[in-house]
């Protein structure tokens, strides 16, 4: 196969240094091979903040990246940068924004075989001119898709979650609950399910909006108006899905024993309890694409960038289900 792209992030945070602590786990954490695309420079220095002995060798192909991966860490070198741990700079930003560019145009014409993206700073990024929520939309319009259908799932070995809404504040949430949106993006999950992580007859547990699933209407009327309808529309369509289910009482053991996906309608809903339950192996995968696009769960941690302190089982876990997608995808059009 062809080798994993990963965007090096921001180099003000931990991506750089988690990518190098995952090159020296490849082998025990089984990871196909993956190429850096980033600075060479920021690559090697945080590796060596973090005290790895990590070899970083720029490639000029990817076939050299694959050939370079056993004794090496490969990389595409964009330049240099800045490189201060927990201090991003404009120059930093504008790094991160080339390595994305890069790395999802690689995996877009098919030269490597999925994308992983290390962690950037939304804010810093909006500061350079980037006009997107997040990566996830930026990866669904360089793959030809429309943004609503570019779908966010946060999956770890606890749980599978899919945020309806994402990057909006609370108050614009119930707005833009739609039966539309929640059936579109739900039956995008479905067969995302099905396709990439080979679940035969994806069971979705759809949530409610509102405290107590709106209680008949008494604390909200969304979830009879909207959701309700959703679910009828995505069993019409043979999916098997119920709801919508009090949220609070979804995500106890015995209530994630009975579904594949718990759909919820807005960030937090979904985020609070996969971070609470697997926040190290935590994986933001991008449903709906052509392509497989996988980051960890976490963000840029500036404040613990370059003092060893950050995790690298969240990186590891996006690396490995990058290879298990592309692997299971390359099985089924063989
Ligand atoms: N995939 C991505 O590119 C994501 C980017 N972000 C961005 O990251 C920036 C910071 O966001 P925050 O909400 O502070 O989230 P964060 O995940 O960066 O940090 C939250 C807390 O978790 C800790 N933490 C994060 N990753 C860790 C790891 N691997 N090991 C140990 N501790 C870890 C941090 O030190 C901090 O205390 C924001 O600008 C946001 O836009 C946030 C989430 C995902
Ligand atoms: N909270 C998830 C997150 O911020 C990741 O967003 P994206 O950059 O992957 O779209």
């Amino acid at each position: 196969m062809n080798p994993i792209a990963i965007s090096q992030g921001d180099p003000a945070g931990i991506g750089p240094e988690l990518i190098a602590a995952s090159w020296i786990l490849r082998g025990m954490a089984r990871l196909e091979p993956f190429v850096a695309v980033g600075s060479r420079r920021v690559l090697d220095e945080a590796a060596r903040h973090r005290g790895l002995d990590v070899p970083v060798r720029p490639v000029g192909s990817l076939a050299e990246a694959v050939a370079t991966f056993d004794s090496a860490l490969p990389v595409l070198d964009l330049g240099d940068a800045d490189y201060t741990p927990g201090q991003p700079t404009e120059q930093g930003a504008l790094l991160a924004l080339d390595a994305l560019d890069a790395a999802t145009q690689l995996t877009v014409a098919g030269e490597t075989s999925a994308l992983v993206t290390a962690p950037v700073s939304k804010s810093r990024l909006a500061s350079v001119g980037f006009n997107h929520p997040g990566q996830t939309e930026f990866v669904g319009q360089a793959s030809g898709v429309a943004p609503e259908d570019a779908v966010m799932m946060l999956a770890g070995p606890s749980l599978k979650v899919v945020p309806m809404t994402v990057h909006v504040p609370l108050h614009a949430v119930p707005g833009l609950i739609t039966p539309e949106l929640i059936t579109r993006r739900s039956a995008i999950t479905a067969r995302a399910l099905v396709r990439d992580f080979g679940i035969a007859d994806p069971r979705l547990a759809v949530a409610g909006l509102n405290p107590h699933a709106g209680e008949d209407g008494r604390m909200g009327h969304e979830d009879q108006s909207y959701i309700a309808p959703a679910v009828a529309a995505l069993q019409a369509a043979g999916i098997a899905a119920r709801g919508p289910l009090p949220a609070d009482t979804m995500f106890h053991a015995q209530a994630r024993s009975t579904y594949d996906v718990a759909i919820c309608m807005y960030h937090d809903q979904a985020l609070i309890p996969l971070k609470a339950l697997d926040f190290d192996d935590g994986v933001n995968v991008t449903l709906g694409l052509p392509i497989i696009r996988t980051s960890p769960d976490h963000g840029t941690a500036f404040g613990i960038a370059g003092s060893r302190q950050a995790r690298p089982g969240a990186m590891i876990a996006a690396i490995r289900l990058a290879g298990e997608c592309a692997a299971r995808r390359a099985s089924t059009t063989a």
